[in-house]
């Protein structure tokens, strides 16, 4: 999928988080990096049209963020900083089943499809826990369960490894590098965005590198630590 930005910029009131920016997009991982506040988080939310730009444009395959807002949506899934938040149903099964269930998919089909989320991602053993019953990198698993199983084609994360012990760091790492589908992932763990095809450094709103991961690293590594 091609993500192309057109002078996009968002503004809060009179604070710019995010400079007008151009870009094109359609590696398959592509992560971002930058410091606290500079504007990754910002910057993936309009991917998804969560965020709408103050002036210019998003699109996704043509796809505009503002005009095709539900079409982008549908094709869009986005894993937020603390997955518990968007685990709304008190089962994990329960939870997974929500979102085809309101696309009108019931019976068998809708248990093939949860099925067949749990077991791409190794995790029919949390379907019947509750969201409390989970370690950190389970309750990232269940959440990108319940993402994927709407059939986006593009998953966007904000720090899925962060605050995860090495275990559950790599059971994420695993899953990610496992997705079919394209991805960003916006991450302050340096290890995780060093294997991807693209990686974006932020720095107070502006994209400051656009490049492949060890030139990424080191711009960012100058720009915390000058
Ligand atoms: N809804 C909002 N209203 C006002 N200001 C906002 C809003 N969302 C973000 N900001 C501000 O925009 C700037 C960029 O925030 P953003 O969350 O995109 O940064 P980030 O790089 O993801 O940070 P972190 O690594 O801490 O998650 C920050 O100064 C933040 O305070």
């Amino acid at each position: 999928m091609q993500i192309t930005f057109d002078r996009a910029e968002v503004r809060f009131g009179a604070h710019v988080a995010l400079q007008p920016l151009d870009l094109a997009l359609e590696e398959h991982r592509i992560g971002v990096i930058g410091l606290n506040g500079s504007g990754k988080t910002t910057f993936a939310r309009l991917i998804n049209g969560l965020v709408k730009p103050s002036a210019g444009r998003v699109t996704l395959d043509g796809l505009d963020t503002v005009k095709d807002e539900k079409a982008v949506l549908s094709k869009t899934g986005f894993i937020f900083q603390n997955p518990a938040n968007q685990i709304i149903l008190p089962i994990i099964r329960d939870d997974i089943a929500f979102g085809p269930k309101s696309r009108g998919i019931k019976g068998e089909a809708l248990t093939q499809a949860v099925d067949g989320v749990l077991t791409q991602l190794g995790i029919t053993h949390l379907a019947d826990r509750r969201p409390h019953e989970l370690s950190g990198g389970e309750l990232q698993l269940a959440a990108l369960a319940a993402v994927i199983v709407t059939g986006p084609d593009i998953v966007i994360f904000d720090e899925p490894t962060n605050q995860l012990d090495l275990r559950n760091r790599a059971m994420v790492q695993a899953a990610i590098d496992a997705l079919p589908q394209q991805a960003i992932i916006i991450s302050h763990d340096l290890d995780l965005v060093s294997g991807y095809g693209r990686v974006l450094v932020f720095h107070q709103g502006r994209l400051a590198f656009d490049g492949g991961p060890q030139d990424a690293i080191a711009r960012y590594r100058k720009l915390a630590l000058p």
